[in-house]
């Protein structure tokens, strides 16, 4: 995933694995190499699964802080991996949820995220059990199929779509889809690389950074679906604040 920015100074690139069988190890690695946007030198070789894990989960932060409808009291996550546990960090820095539900398709690992994050969490069976009444649901799993539906989500909830970053693959279900207002990050990334957004040819209402500029609506009191794929120029933002950290010149 290459970025150059010649506004923000940024010239990297971040290499990603995906291995979904992995078991004992992530299924993600990553490296981020950035070079001097002036002269092509290389300045860093970054591990970039924190920085994937943390900037994917800033990203999902920032969409719910505009999509959301009102305060939110009640958060849900399907899955229960690296990004569930980085949304909730994300999550909970801007909100104060007063109940936190996990799914997991193994449901030992709703459990063991559930002990983690603590008191006011639980481990749920079912996706129904675990969205019912949410206001905010997080899908981060490695599902090829929907495992959210419509009928479950309350209407006006805000969902940010993690998962599912193959043409193939979806998260959630076509009506959910369709009935919902769509938020991508990349409008161009989405139509060629969100199973979500081509298997149910939902309509894309705006980009993210739309919306924060002020040119694209936020619809709150809609049910909201940020559709996340993941862009370089995250990983590019977040590599230099780690190197600005770091005093690399
Ligand atoms: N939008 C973005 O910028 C990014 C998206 N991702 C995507 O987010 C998702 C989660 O990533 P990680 O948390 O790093 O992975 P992870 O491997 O740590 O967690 C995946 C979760 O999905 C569950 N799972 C596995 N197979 C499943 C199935 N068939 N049905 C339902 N659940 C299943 C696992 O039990 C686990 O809880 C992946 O789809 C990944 O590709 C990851 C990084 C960035
Ligand atoms: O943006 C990213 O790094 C990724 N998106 C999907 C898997 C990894």
């Amino acid at each position: 995933m290459p970025v150059y920015s010649r506004e923000d100074d940024i010239l990297a690139t971040k290499i990603v694995s995906f291995f979904p069988q992995n078991k004992d190890v992530s299924t993600h690695h990553a490296v981020i190499l950035v070079f001097c946007a002036h002269t092509g030198i290389p300045k860093a070789l970054l591990d970039g699964d924190v920085i994937t894990a943390k900037r994917t989960a800033a990203t999902s932060a920032v969409a719910t802080k505009y999509l959301v409808n009102g305060k939110p009291d009640v958060l849900a996550l399907l899955g229960s991996g690296v990004q569930a546990r980085s949304h909730v960090a994300a999550l909970c820095e801007l909100f104060t949820f007063k109940e936190i539900r996990i799914w997991n398709h193994r449901f030992d690992g709703a459990v063991k995220l559930a002990k983690e994050i603590g008191l006011n969490c639980a481990a749920c069976r079912d996706v129904s059990e675990a969205v019912k009444n949410a206001d905010v649901i997080v899908t981060v799993t490695s599902a090829k199929d929907p495992v959210l539906r419509l009928d479950w989500v309350k209407p006006g909830a805000h969902i940010n779509a993690v998962g599912a970053c193959r043409p193939d693959w979806s998260e959630i279900d076509a009506d959910l889809m369709k009935s919902a207002v769509v938020y991508v990050d990349s409008r161009e990334g989405a139509i060629k690389e969100s199973g979500d957004i081509i298997l149910s040819q939902a309509e894309i209402y705006a980009e993210i950074g739309e919306v924060i500029l002020g040119t694209r609506e936020a619809m709150r009191k809609k049910t909201t679906v940020f559709k996340s794929l993941g862009m370089a120029i995250e990983d590019g933002i977040a590599a230099k604040l780690v190197i600005n950290k770091l005093g690399i010149q």
